[in-house]
């Protein structure tokens, strides 16, 4: 296995390893072996770091946008034709099956790198004429970015926060998350070897302590951050100190309402894409099921024969669709959940239980019966745990469905378009689905309302959370003055 990088980190275009940091080791989910080793960044390396991305900056901004975007491009072929190996390094990470990290992950992040490659050199400022007098304004990058990314997709997060980051002249230090270090050492390689020079994007290793150190350092413009609601308001605060911008791509506890007159084959595919892809471990699930009664038991049945259908195991064989979830504290976080199910008395469908193998496997689990109060329908599981919950009309469905503190995404199926789009349009949440879910193609917006985030990723509008403008306003004439 050629899982052990070549050292922690990576800044100023180089490998760099600092052995005094505090050791994390890299565990493979599918077999809990530790597969590799990195060490947390120490002050030395943040510094340099930090040190590394503001030296870059300037001239990284004063090059056109054609040609830092010549060199995403590049980035991002590259990582197309070395899409295997990125996606078998993913799923070591992960545990996430190679079948969906050959599709998902580093073609996402190249998905990114281009589309932001190909913008660069749109992004221009306006003229506004004023009479003789005219304003024109400067669209200027924010200096150095901070990404700070979650394990369950680490070379999407980090080409989703690198690329538009860097398509406006700013430069960036990503902090992968602890449980997944490997596969944005990747991302900068690529981007090194893509010609982007040293100091432009950096990523160093380290537990939240290491996001702290970054999100604090006043030679910070920026914080983008993926991750849970309770990281998100400590990041943000620290941010705010400062006045630094902020994305903040959170967590969710999202609905997805199924009326009676859905197609029922399509109804269970978008039921399985919002909780089953990626063990459950996806921030936009839909992991609350609104289902109208009149097809709750077609529903539940053709669920439960579907996930039959499920190929559980080794994760780097193409044929296994269901893997296991990424960390051992996760799993045990998950069967806290299933339990809890079971103690305030929702019916379980199927699963709830760990498979009997090495690994950190759990079944994929429905439950039916689910109040709006239990816990499994309030809180963020973040594993393949399913609530159906029933309603009887459209009202009442999305009042239940608003009525969380999360926003971050919300699906609807019916034949019925009318209604779905009335659906969405009173949906509190950033991100909907039609007669889908789950989908997160790099031209559309992608991120939350309410605690789910602030900012958008992905789409033009990531640029407004990457760049500033600066308006200059000409006089033509004389200047007038009371005295
Ligand atoms: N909205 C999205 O785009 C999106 C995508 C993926 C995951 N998520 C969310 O992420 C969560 C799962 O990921 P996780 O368990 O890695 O989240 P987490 O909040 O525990 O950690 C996220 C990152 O923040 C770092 N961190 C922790 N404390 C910090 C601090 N005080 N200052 C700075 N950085 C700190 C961690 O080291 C990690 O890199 C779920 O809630 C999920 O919904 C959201």
């Amino acid at each position: 296995m050629h899982t052990q990088p070549t050292a922690s980190h990576f800044i100023n275009g180089a490998y760099v390893e600092d052995t005094a940091g505090t050791p994390i080791d890299v565990i493979y989910p599918a077999t809990g072996e530790v597969i590799g080793r990195v060490h947390s960044a120490t002050p030395a390396i943040i510094d340099h770091a930090l040190n590394a991305a503001r030296a870059a900056q300037a001239a990284w901004a004063a090059m056109t946008g054609t040609e830092r975007g010549r060199i995403l491009r590049r980035a991002a072929d590259i990582m197309r034709a070395r899409n295997h190996d990125l996606s078998v390094l993913e799923t070591f990470d992960t545990g996430k099956p190679y079948q969906e990290t050959s599709v998902a992950d580093a073609t996402s992040g190249a998905d990114a790198l281009e589309y932001f490659g190909g913008m660069a050199a749109t992004l221009t400022g306006e003229h506004i004429q004023l009479g003789d007098d005219w304003v024109y304004t400067r669209r200027e990058p924010l200096g150095v970015c901070v990404g700070i990314g979650a394990w369950n997709y680490p070379t999407q997060i980090a080409s989703w926060k690198g690329a538009p980051a860097l398509a406006c002249g700013n430069t960036m230090v990503f902090k992968p998350s602890e449980t997944t270090p490997l596969c944005a050492l990747k991302v900068a390689e690529i981007l090194h070897e893509a010609g982007a020079p040293a100091g432009v994007y950096n990523v160093v290793q380290g537990l939240g302590d290491v996001g702290a150190a970054l999100v604090s350092d006043s030679r910070v413009d920026k914080v983008s951050l993926t991750g849970s609601v309770p990281t998100g308001r400590k990041v943000y605060a620290a941010a705010a100190a400062e006045m630094k911008h902020v994305t903040m791509e959170l967590g969710g506890k999202s609905p997805l309402i199924i009326f009676d007159d859905a197609d029922v084959e399509n109804a269970v595919s978008g039921a399985i894409m919002a909780n089953f892809y990626s063990s459950g471990q996806v921030c936009s699930n839909g992991t609350r099921v609104f289902v109208q009664t009149g097809i709750k038991e077609a529903f539940l049945a053709r669920l439960t024969e579907r996930l039959g259908k499920a190929v559980i195991g080794d994760p780097q064989d193409p044929e296994t669709s269901f893997g296991p979830m990424v960390s051992e504290g996760q799993m045990k976080i998950v069967q806290g959940y299933i339990a809890k199910g079971q103690d305030e008395g929702a019916r379980l469908v199927t699963g709830g239980a760990r498979l009997d193998r090495d690994g950190f496997y759990l079944e994929p689990t429905v439950f039916a019966d689910v109040t709006d109060g239990m816990t499994i329908a309030r809180e963020e599981i973040f594993g393949p745990v399913m609530a159906v919950l029933d309603f009887e009309d459209e009202a009442e469905v999305l009042a239940r469905a608003n009525d969380t503190e999360f926003g971050l995404a919300a699906g609807v199926f019916t034949r019925d378009l009318a209604r779905a789009h009335r659906v969405v349009a009173g949906f509190e949440a950033g991100t909907c689905f039609i007669n889908s879910y789950n989908d997160a193609p790099v031209e559309a917006p992608f991120g939350g309302v309410k605690a789910s985030g602030v900012g958008r990723e992905n789409s033009k509008a990531a640029i407004e959370h990457y760049s500033q403008v600066k308006s200059v306003y000409v006089r033509m004439g004389d200047v007038e003055a009371p005295f």
